[in-house]
């Protein structure tokens, strides 16, 4: 009886003593990210040009086009359009010019479109572009490999970007690659992701956009990275862009926005990969990020039943299944559709 007292006390001990410690671990994690969900989240769709830039078989412009006409009839404020990259570095985009001049623009609606130099910057303006990106990288070879040059040469190209876009007051988005993690490099140290995020910013990009370029972030690693960031970016100037290979997306923007970002780039079924981040799946699917964020109470100002058709137009295209997991389960129960259409 004595031995059962003790066992008893000693257990009751070491549970008092790890509630203790989830306590405090949730009130050191509510004081360190504030734990305020925003009332508004911008969604930044990039499948027309995330999404589809890693099929192997040449998307027909027709069906760009379309897609990007049918999202713009979403409430999307933000729809990436194409890039205007090197055709030989990758060919899905080398319709730029005939995807740009094609859409109906939608009058709320931004289509910016990717520039990794003046060529691009140059091409991208006499094709119409009113919004352009930038893309660099937090890993020195997955910058090479992407762009053909180190992290400072690309600094240098993008200056010039950005100051011909200033004068002709072009808003201009950065992006950061391998953010949580490089294919070539591994690890990278949120140290990086700041400097080349300050960086970006400091050149004149309104807003940078942290990519986890092969979705192997975790809540962890997402929290330590923004912690870096955010002592050099304002935090209303930041975005993510999570792929969601290892599942982890959906966890890793809710981080994200209990830290204040506001912005989430998102694909459309969750098309999407870099050409040059072999083994890195689709972008988080538009869907997945309506469901979660209007199950919250926050705001998007996107339909999200307009977005699943947009999803089954480009999927029906693809010949492929969606990656969604929302517009899958809505596909199975379409009994529930007026239920679901709510959300
Ligand atoms: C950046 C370059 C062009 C440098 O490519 P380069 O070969 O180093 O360029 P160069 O300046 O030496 O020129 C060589 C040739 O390319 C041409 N060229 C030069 N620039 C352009 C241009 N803008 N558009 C069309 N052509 C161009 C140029 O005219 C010349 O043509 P040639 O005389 O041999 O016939 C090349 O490396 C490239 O196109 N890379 C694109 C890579 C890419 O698009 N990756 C995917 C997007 S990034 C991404 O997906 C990640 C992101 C953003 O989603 C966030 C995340 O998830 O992490």
């Amino acid at each position: 009886c004595a031995r059962l007292k003790k066992f008893l006390g000693a257990a009751l001990v070491s549970c008092t003593s790890s509630f203790f410690s989830l306590c405090l671990s949730l009130i050191f994690f509510q004081t360190n990210t504030g734990h305020e969900f925003p009332e508004f989240v911008k969604i930044v769709e990039v499948g027309p040009r995330d999404g589809l830039q890693n099929e192997t078989e040449i998307v027909p412009t027709g069906v760009k086009i379309q897609l990007i006409d049918m999202l713009s009839g979403t409430g999307l404020p933000v729809i990436e359009a194409t890039s205007f990259v090197s055709s030989k570095w990758v060919p899905q985009m080398a319709d730029h010019t005939d995807v740009l001049r094609g859409i109906q623009r939608a009058p709320h609606v931004r289509y910016p479109v990717l520039t990794p130099n003046m060529q691009g910057f140059q091409d991208a303006v006499a094709a119409g572009a009113t919004e352009v990106a930038v893309f660099g990288s937090a890993s020195e070879t997955f910058s090479k490999k992407n762009i053909n040059c180190s992290i400072d040469e690309s600094m240098l190209r993008f200056k010039e970007v950005i100051n011909t876009a200033k004068e002709r007051q072009i808003p201009v988005r950065g992006y950061v690659s391998c953010a949580l993690g490089c294919p070539h490099e591994g690890y990278i140290e949120p140290s990086k992701v700041s400097e080349v995020a300050k960086s970006l910013y400091e050149l004149g990009c309104y807003e940078i956009s942290l990519g986890d370029t092969i979705g192997v972030g975790t809540p962890g690693s997402m929290f330590k990275m923004l912690q870096s960031v955010m002592k050099e970016v304002p935090t209303n100037a930041l975005a993510v862009h999570c792929h969601d290979t290892y599942g982890q997306a959906l966890p890793n923007i809710l981080t994200a926005l209990q830290m204040g970002v506001c912005v989430v780039d998102s694909a459309v079924a969750g098309l999407g990969g870099c050409p040059y981040a072999q083994g890195s799946s689709g972008n988080v699917s538009t869907e997945d990020v309506l469901y979660m964020l209007h199950g919250m109470g926050i705001e998007t100002g996107v339909n999200l039943a307009k977005v699943i058709e947009a999803g089954d137009f480009i999927c029906n295209a693809l010949h492929r299944e969606t990656n969604s997991k929302v517009a899958k389960a809505r596909g199975r129960t379409l009994g529930c559709v007026s239920v679901r259409e709510n959300i």
